[in-house]
């Protein structure tokens, strides 16, 4: 179709994108490319451009004016358009041809500085963007400009790149001589990396100002805040390093990652967005790992190039009420100016590059991301929600480079589509175990005493995974050291553990959970799981003493520990409370779902756990009247929603499920009847049964010649996590009954070793065996031990990219040899070495029905090549052996060709880029002309030579079965590639 038609039956979709959510930049960007590449003139941009008429005049009239200039300028609107729409904005248009983006026009060079201007305009304008004021004042100073239009162009309603657009439109007016000045300050700037104020000093306000915000952020990072500003264990004391990894899709294969590499350009997705999303499952180190960046920038250890640093918590964001303007929450919610607030505030505009906001929580801001209402103007008071999303999708202050944490589901599309990368934290390595414990216990006997344990439980070590987990047994070691008969190994053995050592804390004499129960502390748990109950709801972390007064919480209640003082918004007034951890809350909620017996009518238990009703729950489901007796109205501000975060109540179900389990019954049965206890027993019981059947009923019809296969969702993972917390092996048995398939994918799910020990406790019942697909997760060695009870209904592991190494392989395969089922193994991209090399040797001898080994992309050399030919050699039934991506070279083929001589299955194999020269090709057509059976060879990236494939067509003359050889990327001429194509046509390049 032509680009004028194009432009015309799209006209409604392209108006849409071009005024999408109001704000001109969009617009703006498609006009700056317009007039570098000529299509507009001067007098054109200048009718056409807001803000002069309204947005969606402009845009009509930009078509109109285009469409009138014919095939060529349509072509190249398109070709703009492209450039500068998002890719959801782009999904549902076509830019035809011209959709490269308009580079591959051969553009005149320009011949003066003022068409310099305009032909690299696109450019400009992103490159004097963080630098206006300094460009300003060196205009002013070489007499270009005047000090009065130095303010015109810094009119504060203007945004960064309006500014700059202004600029360039001054020195341009003001001919060739402004212009040759503004192309070479802006040069001398970048190259000598000059800081925005050229060669000026930062002023001594900002200095100042600078001082008291890095005082100020130092004396908030410095302890953890978990530990009840104690103050007695500092950050310094306590942290460990979590592993980072890039999250998929950015094309990089995730390797752990450093605190810099936050900013740095390693996984970005989105190179004009300038939000970071630190995402984690709940307790996993966010917040932690982000009051460590504070911690090192307030030193001046770190991210020196960022002058001020604005750190924002959303929980309490989401308590602000009023409008507010950005100025304000800069001053208000940081760090208020002592000296000239106009002249600090006008440095932070002009110097958006040297500042770094942080917002911890995004999952706990309370109000939804609504697009309707962008935000450009610095100075205009809106509600805090407007403000935080135009500041996260850039529409205000674009440039400054932003953090925001948040568990994973709760960053909804909307908002990531303007992330500028994901970094994922995936908790503690085994190490850092270690490391944490260590920490926590300078007595080096208790620390060991601890680890031991540890290793003795390998679910509670998983567990340990989870950085606040490992902190609640760190810090409940005696509990745990005493515990006697059943060892924890739930996340509710855990959570009760930390209940019995806070109360037990309160009154020493009282020596176990059991006694103190009723008699004392039944009261306060719930009284506290009331308020917990009731903040989850209404997606409310921090509660005011009037809120607590309303869930009658008394002094002691207060003194039990649980709760913790909170800043409170700015200008609230009397103490403010938050839970120790968010968890912790989510755990006292479900307290109360099990203990409270004051409406037994209404239980809560069947909305809890149905994930399509969980909105109403939130507004008015059988949670509402059962707490607003006690709590009170919502209090919403108007024109807000709030949203129960859902993770959240998931987590409270876990916990309500883990309650109800028949090994805390003792407990419960002391402050509870047993027919109520039993009753929400059985309603758990029928909500996982139906949430799983719900999810069984999804999976699709087999295509034909594939495996019926189920691609299981997050939820589904729940579901299994909340049936491992009942520890009822009927339930587990029960709810994998109906399970019919072959295949059971469960990739990019968050898998960690938590989540490998709820699978395997379900699926060791499952009535046939399956593929089991674990690719993408967080699996690691202690993950692989978890899975050991399922393995013998399994037919296949698949674990890709999942931090395995030698000694998990050690742990697989020593219990797969029993397993007459389990046939194929893929631990492609781990952390594999020669050294377990002899443990799939050995499977290999052991077990003469094994299908498939692909070990690719691991660190594997000559030598476990030659470990791993031992098992080769006269093995019986090996049909695909993947080692991609190694290092084994020539000695190393050479061995596995001699061992795979005698096969009679082999029909796959795949050496690609492994350092294979020619004497490896002599190898293998040893092995081509004694094969039957192969019928793919895999050696593109390798250094063969012409020599080599010699070798290789030799043996093709005497081998029929053998039906491709893939040679790409060796080292071969054109003109020897072109020839040996014709003489064997199976040699693919
Ligand atoms: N890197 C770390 N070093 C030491 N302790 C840590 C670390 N990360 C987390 N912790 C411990 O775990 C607790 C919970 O961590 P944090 O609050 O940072 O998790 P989170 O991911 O922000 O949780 P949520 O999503 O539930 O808010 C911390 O208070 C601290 O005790």
């Amino acid at each position: 179709m032509s680009a004028e038609r194009l432009l015309h039956v799209q006209r409604e979709g392209l108006l849409r994108a071009l005024c999408c959510g109001g704000v001109a930049e969009m617009l703006e960007s498609v006009l700056d490319l317009l007039l570098a590449w000529d299509v507009l003139q001067w007098e054109e941009y200048q009718s056409v451009r807001p803000p002069e008429r309204p947005l969606c005049h402009s845009a009509r009239e930009l078509l109109d004016l285009v469409g009138s200039k014919g095939e060529v300028a349509c072509g190249l609107l398109l070709a703009a358009l492209n450039q500068v729409l998002d890719k959801a904005q782009k999904a549902s248009l076509s830019f035809g041809a011209g959709g490269g983006g308009g580079q591959g026009v051969p553009w005149p060079l320009p011949a003066t500085a003022c068409q310099m201007l305009q032909m690299e305009r696109p450019r400009l304008v992103r490159r004097l963007r963080g630098r206006i004021a300094a460009i300003l004042q060196s205009l002013v100073k070489s007499g270009d400009l005047t000090a009065y239009e130095c303010d015109e162009v810094q009119l504060p309603i203007h945004t960064p790149s309006q500014q700059a657009r202004r600029l360039l439109d001054l020195v341009q007016s003001k001919g060739d001589c402004a212009a040759k000045t503004l192309l070479r300050l802006l040069q001398q700037m970048e190259n000598s990396s000059m800081s925005e104020d050229g060669e000026t000093a930062l002023p001594a306000e900002v200095l100042q100002y600078h001082k008291k915000l890095r005082s100020s952020v130092l004396a908030q990072s410095l302890f953890l805040s978990t530990y009840g500003g104690t103050g007695s264990l500092s950050l310094d004391d306590v942290y460990t390093e979590g592993l980072l990894e890039v999250a998929q899709g950015s094309g990089e294969v995730p390797r752990p990652l450093g605190l810099e590499d936050i900013f740095g350009q390693v996984g970005t997705l989105n190179e004009e967005a300038d939000t970071v999303l630190l995402s984690g499952e709940a307790g996993s180190g966010k917040s932690t790992l982000l009051q460590r960046i504070h911690l090192v920038w307030a030193r001046g250890e770190a991210f020196e190039d960022r002058l001020l640093l604005f750190a924002f918590s959303c929980r309490r964001l989401s308590s602000e009420e009023r409008e507010a303007s950005l100025r304000e929450l800069l001053f208000l919610h940081c760090c208020w100016p002592d000296g000239d607030q106009e002249l600090i505030f006008r440095y932070i505009l002009d110097h958006p590059h040297h500042l770094l906001f942080t917002f911890d929580g995004l999952d706990e801001f309370r109000h939804s991301f609504s697009d309707e209402r962008r935000l450009c103007c610095p100075t205009q008071p809106a509600p805090v929600s407007t403000l935080l999303f135009s500041l996260l999708q850039g529409s205000l202050m674009q440039g400054v480079c932003k953090v925001v944490t948040s568990r994973p589901q709760a960053m909804g599309t909307p908002l990531r589509l303007y992330i500028r990368k994901e970094v994922q934290l995936k908790g503690f390595s085994p190490e850092g175990i270690s490391h944490f414990v260590q920490n926590h216990h300078r007595d080096p006997g208790v620390s060991a005493h601890v680890l031991d344990m540890l290793r003795n439980n390998s679910a509670l070590f998983g567990l340990c995974h989870i950085p606040v987990l490992c902190w609640i047994v760190s810090k409940c070691y005696k509990e745990l050291l005493g515990s006697r008969g059943d060892r924890p190994r739930t996340f509710t053995d855990v959570y009760l553990m930390i209940l019995q050592h806070f109360f037990q804390h309160r009154c020493p004499q009282q020596r176990t959970l059991g006694s103190s129960w009723e008699t004392s502390y039944a009261d306060v748990a719930l009284r506290l799981g009331r308020l917990a109950l009731w903040g989850l709801k209404s997606a409310r972390y921090v509660f005011s003493n009037m809120e607590l007064l309303r869930c009658s919480m008394t002094e002691d209640d207060i003194g039990t520990g649980f709760l913790v003082h909170s800043e409170g918004s700015p200008g609230s007034d009397g103490k403010h409370y938050e839970f120790l951890h968010v968890t912790l809350q989510c755990f006292f909620a479900a307290l109360f779902v099990v203990l409270d017996d004051n409406d037994s009518e209404h239980s809560a238990i069947p909305e809890l756990f149905n994930i399509q009703k969980r909105q109403v729950l939130v507004s008015r489901g059988c949670l509402g009247p059962c707490l607003s007796s006690y709590c009170g109205q919502e209090g919403e501000p108007k024109g807000h929603t709030a949203k129960a975060e859902k993770t959240n109540l998931q987590i409270t179900a876990t916990f309500v499920s883990g309650l109800l389990s028949h090994r805390h019954r003792g407990l419960l049965l002391q402050s509870c009847p047993a027919a109520a206890i039993n009753k929400r027993f059985r309603e758990v019981a029928r909500a996982l049964s139906q949430g799983l059947k719900k999810h069984f009923r999804s999976i699709p019809r087999p295509v034909e010649g594939e495996k019926k296969s189920m691609h299981a969702m997050p939820e589904f993972v729940w579901l299994i996590k909340c049936i491992y917390e009942t520890q009822d092996a009927s339930m587990a048995r029960a709810a994998v009954a109906k399970l019919r398939v072959e295949h059971l994918k469960l990739t990019y799910c968050n898998i960690g070793p938590v989540e490998c020990s709820a699978l395997a406790y379900v699926l060791q019942h499952l009535r046939s065996p399956v593929g089991l697909q674990l690719d993408y997760n967080s699996v690691g060695d202690v993950g692989v031990e978890q899975l050991l009870p399922c393995l013998h209904m399994c037919s296949s592991l698949h674990l890709r990219n999942n931090n395995v190494t030698d000694e998990g392989v050690r742990k697989l395969t020593e219990k797969v040899v029993q397993f007459e089922n389990f046939l194929k193994i893929a631990l492609f991209n781990n952390k594999l070495t020669d050294a377990c090399m002899p443990y799939f040797a050995q499977l290999l001898k052991a077990k003469q029905n094994f299908i498939a080994l692909r070990l690719g992309n691991n660190y594997i050399t000559a030598v476990g090549a030659e470990l791993l030919a031992e098992g080769l050699r006269g093995h019986r039934s090996l049909q695909f052996l993947g080692l991609w991506g190694n290092k084994i070279g020539d000695n190393g083929v050479q061995a596995l060709s001699k061992a795979l001589e005698s096969s009679h299955s082999l029909v796959w194999l795949s050496l690609v880029d492994n350092g294979v020269g020619s004497a490896g090709a002599r190898a293998l057509a040893d092995l081509i002309r004694s094969s039957h059976t192969l019928e793919d060879l895999w050696l593109t990236k390798n250094c063969i030579t012409r020599e080599g494939v010699e070798y290789l067509l030799q043996a093709l003359e005497v081998n029929s079965s053998l039906k491709s050889i893939w040679l790409g990327g060796n080292r071969l001429s054109p003109e020897d590639v072109e020839e040996l194509k014709r003489r064997d046509n199976r040699l693919i390049f």
